[in-house]
């Protein structure tokens, strides 16, 4: 397996009293499609936003190789009350490392949302698009900012069935794009979409890492209940 582009080493996280993580280790290489599922309360969220930096672990260290780059999106997408073109063009402006003029920002931003399929509404305020519309806009946000790795949090949950299988096929797309394939890490309640976009499945209970299999693995009914007789009991609760 090639090197690690991020991970986790015995990461604990405590929020106020609650054990949101407990001792989860984890490596994830360029090119993975690694999906996070348990229930409710599992950790998953924690685990995404303590990559991305934004909970800092009680325990454990963050890991990330030199020079990687990653974006996060929420089930909920954070828009301003702008266009869609400005609400990409904005943030790439905005990067000052990159040091773009606001007419190079909107030639990028419009090349995102060609890419999501989003160019014929460009002009119209990104807030009043449709939820699935809004998450494409989410995901050329992402991409026009050229992450190796984008996180992502429940990204289809409040999505009708259309919508969620729009934004799968991006994320599908994105992952397996010649000029640059990202590295995903998302979580997801729904096995269905695990299956098809997985090729590795990280199965949390309690903040407990408790399996960590290939996807194929994963969904082998021969293969789970002895590797995770917990995600296994996960499994056929979810499927009954
Ligand atoms: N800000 C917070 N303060 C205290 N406890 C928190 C906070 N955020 C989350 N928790 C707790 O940490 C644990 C892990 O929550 P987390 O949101 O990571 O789970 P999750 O698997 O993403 O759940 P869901 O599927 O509902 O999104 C839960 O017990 C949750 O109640």
């Amino acid at each position: 397996m090639s090197a690690a582009q991020i991970g986790l080493d015995a990461v604990s996280v405590r929020l106020g009293a609650q054990a949101a993580l407990m001792g989860v280790s984890l490596r994830i290489a360029a090119g993975e499609r690694v999906a996070l599922v348990g229930a409710n309360g599992s950790g998953k969220s924690t685990l995404l936003r303590t990559l991305h930096g934004l909970v800092p672990p009680t325990q454990g260290q963050v890991q990330q190789a030199p020079g990687v780059r990653q974006a996060m999106l929420f089930q909920r997408p954070h828009l301003l009350r702008l266009s869609a073109l400005n609400n990409v063009a904005l943030g790439l402006w905005l990067d000052r490392a990159r040091g773009l003029s606001w007419a190079a920002a909107k030639v990028l931003a419009l090349q995102a949302l060609e890419r999501v399929g989003l160019l014929s509404v460009a002009q119209q305020n990104g807030r009043q698009l449709s939820g699935g519309q809004q998450q494409r806009l989410a995901l050329a946000r992402a991409w026009a900012r050229q992450p190796d790795v984008l996180l992502l949090d429940e990204p289809t949950a409040s999505l009708d069935p259309h919508a969620k299988r729009e934004v799968e096929a991006l994320m599908a797309d994105f992952a397996s794009s010649e000029e640059r394939a990202l590295t995903l890490v998302w979580a997801s309640h729904n096995l269905g979409q695990v299956k098809r976009l997985a090729t590795r499945v990280v199965y949390l209970e309690g903040g407990r890492l408790m399996a960590d299999l290939p996807v194929a693995d994963f969904f082998n009914p021969a293969v789970l209940p002895a590797c995770s007789p917990a995600a296994h009991a996960f499994v056929q609760g979810e499927l009954s």
